[in-house]
Formats: structure tokens, C-alpha cells, sequence
């Protein structure tokens, strides 16, 4: 059944692309509107059918015919479960319109579409949630292509009723991390904002980049582009905040895996603008790693096993991660040290969690369980609130807690830039397995939250070295 779909897919692709004329266009929404480039694109060709009419009655039948075929759903992700796709963030009111259209053209259905070929159709119709992507052509060449377009518009639009409640496979949600830098913007004569993205899927096509317009307020549309040799990118930036690309993440373990896979939960329900490309662990059977190989992510073996022959020098897996173009690490759990070649590799890129407050608590032999014995044995208090002379002993009151610490790492234990902090209560007949759990939930808030301002770049470094958490919703304050 898949071949004959693929095939299916391949016959109405050869045919769109394989003549000497023509273009195509994505648009977001169905709309007459066509937009007037300032220089002309050629993109996409129809096949010479033997006469016009018999052209047009050819694409006609076999677009809707192959849509029709192509949207059934369980064909574009058929080997993936499928995803239906989360609803965008509310996006905060600073956002512009253009960031929310791009992040849902970024973030649900670029991957998608490049990695299929641009006759895919997809998404669901309500411009509030997922978008709806029309693909028609785009003449510059007369009334023929436009009556092609309209042509096409109508069968598309059929298609797409078809499509309404078509999902996007996870794996596209998944190639979006082999996506590329920063969007740029080419501003366009009527002073439209397209946001374009290189597009690797769909070079071999002559394809190169996928853009995103729009104009304040009113309908999106997004186009294939492409960028013949030579011709001159009038690509300006813009003032509108574009999100920064997808962060590519890997995350250390040597248990459980509860934070790794809190983390990797919030970046599938698109809460987090990153991805987890590899798991490194020290015990290739851990829970984090059981975890990994059941989602996915491949595991690597850090550090070599004393007499085996298994496992990575740092020097190698220096250059496994960036053979992942892995951009953070993320410690959750990971109970061997960090040799000095990866923190020189990665400076002020690895983060790790410990389940105290630092400076308390940290170092070597304070890992696991261990280090919430130790909070209980000692009976450590912290006053809540800053004692004074002026204040009566009977107003301040002793609050006992410790908590979870978030630190850049350096060459030491524990003794990196402090991140973020959050205090939990400790109880007076707390055993340190009820405490731990206690702090453990209170983690797997703190690390995402976290890994969500990393993955957004709000994290600064003061002038003394402090790195700071920009405030989400006002970028002048800090967290
Ligand atoms: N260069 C760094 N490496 C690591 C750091 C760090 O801050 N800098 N953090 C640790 C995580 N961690 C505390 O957060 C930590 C982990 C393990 C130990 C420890 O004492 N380990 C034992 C060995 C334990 C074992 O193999 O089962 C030891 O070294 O003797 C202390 C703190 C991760 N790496
Ligand atoms: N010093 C390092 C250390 O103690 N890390 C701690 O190991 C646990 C791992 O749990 P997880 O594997 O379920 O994420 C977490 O509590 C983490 O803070």
C-alpha cells in the first residue's frame, strides 16, 4: 500500500516539476490575492501537456486525485505515531503577529514540507491554531497559469477539506532540529515582511529557502522561493523579535532519567524551542538510557569502562556532540565528572542540577540520596527573613529548607556560576527518600523552566559574571 502512495507521490511531483515553465507557491491562506514580487522567481514547472486545455484538465485531475491520496491520513508519518499538532503558546503579548506566524511556520510544518517535497499539503484550516497551507501556482507569464492557479486553488481547497484533520507526523516535528539559523527577512515593495528559512530539504530541488509573510493584522501566506545563482538577496533584517533557531540538546544521566525525560517531554508538547538529539550516560543500562532507546535518541557511552573496550575518551565524544551540533549539555543525574576538554569545548553551555541549595551540600561524595542525609543530619536551618537587633527574636522565625541549584559546570563539582535556585521545606520527621522526592518534582519544574530561557536565549551574563534569566513576558527584568 505505501509503495503504490509513494510512487503515487512521486508521478504528481515529476509532473509539477518536470517542464519548462511554471511556478508554484505555498500560501497560508486561500486567498485571490496575489503578491507582486519585486523580481521575478522561477520555481516549479508543469509538465507540457499536448494542449492547454488538456494540461490544465491533466493537473487539475491529478492534483486533486494525488492530494486526495496524499492527505489520506496515515501516509506521510505512516513508520512514526502520529502527533497531532500541539496548539502554538499563547503567544506573549509582545510577540508580533509575524513571530507567532513563524514559529508556527518553524516550528509545524517547514520540516514537514521540505522533507516531503512541496506538493505535501497538511495542517488543519483555523489560522488561530495550526495553519492551512495552499500550494497553487504562481504565473508571471498571463492569464493561463492564473486560470492554473485558480484551477489548482479549487482543487486544493477540496484536497485540504479533506486534509481538515490531518496530523503531522512526528517525525517532521523531529527534522525541525537539522533546520538552520536565524530567519532573515526580505522586505517587500508593499512593506510585507517575509521571513525566509534556508531550506535543506528541498535543495535538490532548486529549492533553497521557505519564507514566511505577513502583513499586520491580516492573512499570511508562506512561499517556496528560489534563489537562482547570482541573484541578489535583498535580505535586510527587521525589527519584528524573530525566536532564535531550535537549540540542539544533549543530556547526561547515569539513573532514573526523571529530569531527562521531563525535558524531553516539554520539547515534544512544544514547550521548549530545543530538541534532544543524544543521550550520553555512563550505564548504558539505566532508566535514562532504557528511556532513550524506547523514544528514539541515541545513546552514546561516556566515559570509556576502565578494562573495556567500550565508551568515548573525551576527545571523541567532543566530537560526537558536534558531529550532533549539539549547542547545550544538560547534566541530570550524571555522577562522573566533566573532563576539562568538554568544558573547554562547551564553555558556558553545560548545565547541571543538584538537589541542594549550593554552596551547601555540594561536591565530591554529594550525589543522590547522599546529599539529603546530609540536610537532614545536620539540621540545617535558614532564618527566612534577615534578622536585625531592631527586630525581636520572636518575629523571625527559623524556616528549615534546602532545594534544587541549577549551575553552569566547571572543571570542579558544584562549584560553577550559580543559575537558579528553589527552596522546598524540609519537614522535622522527613526520611530523606520523602524529601528527595519532594525536591525531585520541585527539579523537573526548575530544569525546563531553565532549559526554556536557554533554548530562548534569555540567559545573560552580568558584568561580574553572573549569569541572570531575562524575564520572559519583560525583557527588562530578571528572573
Ligand atoms: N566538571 C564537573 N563535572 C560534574 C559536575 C560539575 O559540577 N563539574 N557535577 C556533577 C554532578 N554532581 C553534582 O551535582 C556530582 C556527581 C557525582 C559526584 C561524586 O562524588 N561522584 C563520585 C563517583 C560516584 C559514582 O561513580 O557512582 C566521585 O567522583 O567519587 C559529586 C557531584 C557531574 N559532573
Ligand atoms: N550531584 C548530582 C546529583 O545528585 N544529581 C541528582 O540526581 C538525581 C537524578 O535523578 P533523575 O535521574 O531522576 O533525574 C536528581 O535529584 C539530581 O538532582
Amino acid at each position: 500500500m505505501q509503495e503504490s502512495q509513494a510512487s503515487l507521490r512521486h508521478s504528481l511531483l515529476t509532473s509539477l516539476l518536470h517542464s519548462p515553465q511554471g511556478h508554484c507557491r505555498i500560501q497560508r491562506q486561500p486567498t485571490t490575492e496575489v503578491v507582486t514580487r519585486h523580481t521575478p522567481r522561477r520555481l516549479l514547472c508543469f509538465s507540457p501537456a499536448p494542449s492547454v486545455f488538456a494540461r490544465l484538465r491533466f493537473l487539475r485531475s491529478s492534483a486533486r486525485f494525488c492530494l486526495l491520496r496524499l492527505c489520506r491520513p496515515g501516509l506521510l508519518g505512516s513508520a512514526v505515531p502520529r502527533l497531532s499538532l500541539p496548539p502554538p503558546r499563547a503567544s506573549s503579548a509582545s510577540a508580533s503577529p509575524s513571530s507567532s506566524c513563524w514559529q508556527l511556520f518553524e516550528a509545524q510544518l517547514v520540516p514537514k514540507l521540505c522533507s516531503l517535497s512541496p506538493v505535501a499539503c497538511s495542517a488543519t484550516v483555523n489560522t488561530a491554531t495550526t495553519p492551512s497551507w495552499k500550494i497553487v501556482p504562481d504565473s508571471v507569464s498571463g492569464f493561463l497559469l492564473l486560470l492554473l492557479r485558480r484551477l489548482l486553488v479549487e482543487s486544493l481547497k477540496k484536497g485540504l477539506g479533506f486534509c481538515a484533520e490531518h496530523t503531522i507526523p512526528m517525525e517532521a516535528q523531529q527534522i525541525l532540529s537539522r533546520f538552520c539559523p536565524k530567519p532573515s527577512s526580505l522586505l517587500l515593495p508593499s512593506h510585507k515582511k517575509l521571513h525566509t528559512l534556508p531550506c535543506v530539504g528541498l535543495k535538490n530541488l532548486g529549492i533553497q529557502r521557505l519564507g514566511c509573510s505577513y502583513t499586520e493584522g491580516k492573512k499570511k501566506r508562506v512561499f517556496c522561493v528560489r534563489r537562482t545563482i547570482g541573484e541578489e538577496a535583498a535580505e535586510v533584517k527587521v525589527g519584528a523579535t524573530m525566536p532564535a533557531r531550535r537549540k540542539k540538546l544533549a543530556v547526561f544521566v547515569s539513573g532514573g532519567g526523571s529530569n531527562f525525560k521531563s525535558i524531553h517531554e516539554a520539547s515534544l508538547k512544544g514547550l521548549l524551542h530545543g530538541d534532544v538529539l543524544v543521550l550520553v550516560t555512563n550505564k548504558h543500562d539505566c532508566g535514562g538510557a532504557e528511556y532513550a532507546r524506547n523514544n528514539g535518541i541515541p545513546v552514546v557511552l561516556f566515559p570509556k569502562v576502565k578494562d573495556g573496550s567500550d565508551g568515548l575518551s573525551p576527545s571523541e565524544l567532543v566530537d560526537t556532540l558536534r558531529s550532533f551540533q549539539v549547542d547545550f549539555i544538560l547534566l541530570a543525574g550524571f555522577l562522573k565528572l566533566i573532563p576539562v576538554e568538554l568544558i573547554q569545548a562547551y564553555e558556558k553551555s553545560i548545565l547541571n542540577i543538584h538537589p541542594s541549595l549550593l554552596p551547601a551540600f555540594g561536591g565530591k561524595g554529594y550525589y543522590g540520596l547522599k546529599v539529603h542525609k546530609a540536610v537532614i543530619a545536620s539540621g540545617a536551618r535558614y532564618t527566612s527573613r534577615q534578622t536585625s537587633h531592631a527586630v525581636s527574636l520572636e518575629l523571625s522565625h527559623f524556616v528549615w529548607e534546602t532545594g534544587p541549584t541549577i549551575h553552569f559546570v566547571d572543571e570542579h563539582y558544584d562549584t560553577g556560576r550559580i543559575l537558579a535556585q528553589r527552596a522546598v521545606p524540609v519537614l522535622a520527621n522527613d526520611t530523606a527518600e520523602e524529601l528527595a522526592s519532594r525536591v525531585l518534582k520541585e527539579e523537573h519544574r526548575l530544569y525546563v523552566e531553565v532549559v526554556e530561557a536557554l533554548c530562548e536565549e534569555r540567559i545573560v551574563w552580568r558584568e561580574d559574571g553572573v549569569p541572570l534569566i531575562r524575564s520572559k513576558d519583560n525583557p527588562n527584568e530578571f528572573c
